[in-house]
């Protein structure tokens, strides 16, 4: 039997918690005041896409292109906007983020990692800090980490079996420099739960072991109604 992925994992408990259109049979149902999403699988070539619109990312910040390229590169954009401005959609009509297989499930936003691992126990991911995430001389921008580690919480809550729930507060502390263009793996876990609080815990590695940061974060489970 083949091995399960963590993209396979991450699917699988997705698909348990879902819940008929009228609530009927919810075994999830503490939603706070969240709607409840369906998936919006990707197409073939929807990871192409986002990877081709990364790659602009980052030669927007890398390129130092003469004024008739960039004259050029804004008509070439404004055509591109012109093209999918027609099919905007409401906030969960998108594949956008719900694509487990895909880098950031799809997201342009989120970090580019792929999901190695989804169970209780914890989530990992890997991946790398791109150009676009530059900070300085080398490093990682220091606030891509929060964005980084704040949504490896979220999984780690879905993952973990408990209902959705917000970042109270998140803490990161940067033990060394992070290295842009260098693969990286992070892991994250409930560390504990007290009543609707779960304190999360993570650690970004690089391939050596050694610990570039670490973060905790409190994650509350949301009441019924709360946005
Ligand atoms: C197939 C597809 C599958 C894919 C798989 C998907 C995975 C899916 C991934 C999604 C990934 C996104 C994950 C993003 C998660 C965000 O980033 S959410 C955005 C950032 N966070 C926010 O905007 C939260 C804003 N804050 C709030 O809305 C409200 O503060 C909250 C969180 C609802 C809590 O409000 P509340 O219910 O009034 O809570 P409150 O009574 O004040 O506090 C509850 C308890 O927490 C404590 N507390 C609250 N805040 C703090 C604090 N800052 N410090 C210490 N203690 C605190 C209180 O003292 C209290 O403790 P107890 O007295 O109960 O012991």
């Amino acid at each position: 039997m083949s091995e399960q992925t963590g993209a396979d994992a991450a699917r699988n408990v997705s698909a348990d918690r879902e819940i008929s259109a009228d609530g009927a049979g919810d075994d999830y149902e503490h939603h706070g005041g969240f709607p409840v999403y369906e998936p919006v699988k990707a197409g073939p070539n929807y990871g192409t896409f986002v990877e081709t619109f990364r790659r602009l990312q980052d030669l927007m910040v890398s390129t130092h292109a003469p004024d008739d390229v960039i004259d050029r590169a804004i008509e070439q954009t404004e055509a591109l906007v012109e093209l999918l401005a027609p099919y905007e959609v409401p906030e969960g009509r998108s594949p956008a983020g719900f694509n487990v297989e895909l880098p950031g499930r799809g997201s342009a936003l989120l970090l580019p990692w792929k999901i190695e691992k989804f169970g209780e126990d914890g989530v990992r991911e890997r991946g790398m800090f791109r150009r676009y995430h530059l900070g300085g001389n080398g490093a990682a921008h220091g606030g891509t980490l929060p964005l980084l580690f704040d949504d490896l919480f979220g999984m780690v809550i879905h993952a973990n079996g408990r209902p959705i729930a917000r970042t109270g507060y998140l803490h990161v502390n940067y033990r060394k420099i992070t290295p842009i263009e260098t693969e990286l793996v992070v892991d994250g876990w409930v560390d504990r739960v007290e009543g609707r609080k779960a304190y999360c815990k993570a650690e970004l590695r690089d391939l050596d072991g050694n610990l570039l940061a670490d973060s905790e974060a409190l994650m509350i489970q949301l009441l019924p109604g709360q946005q």
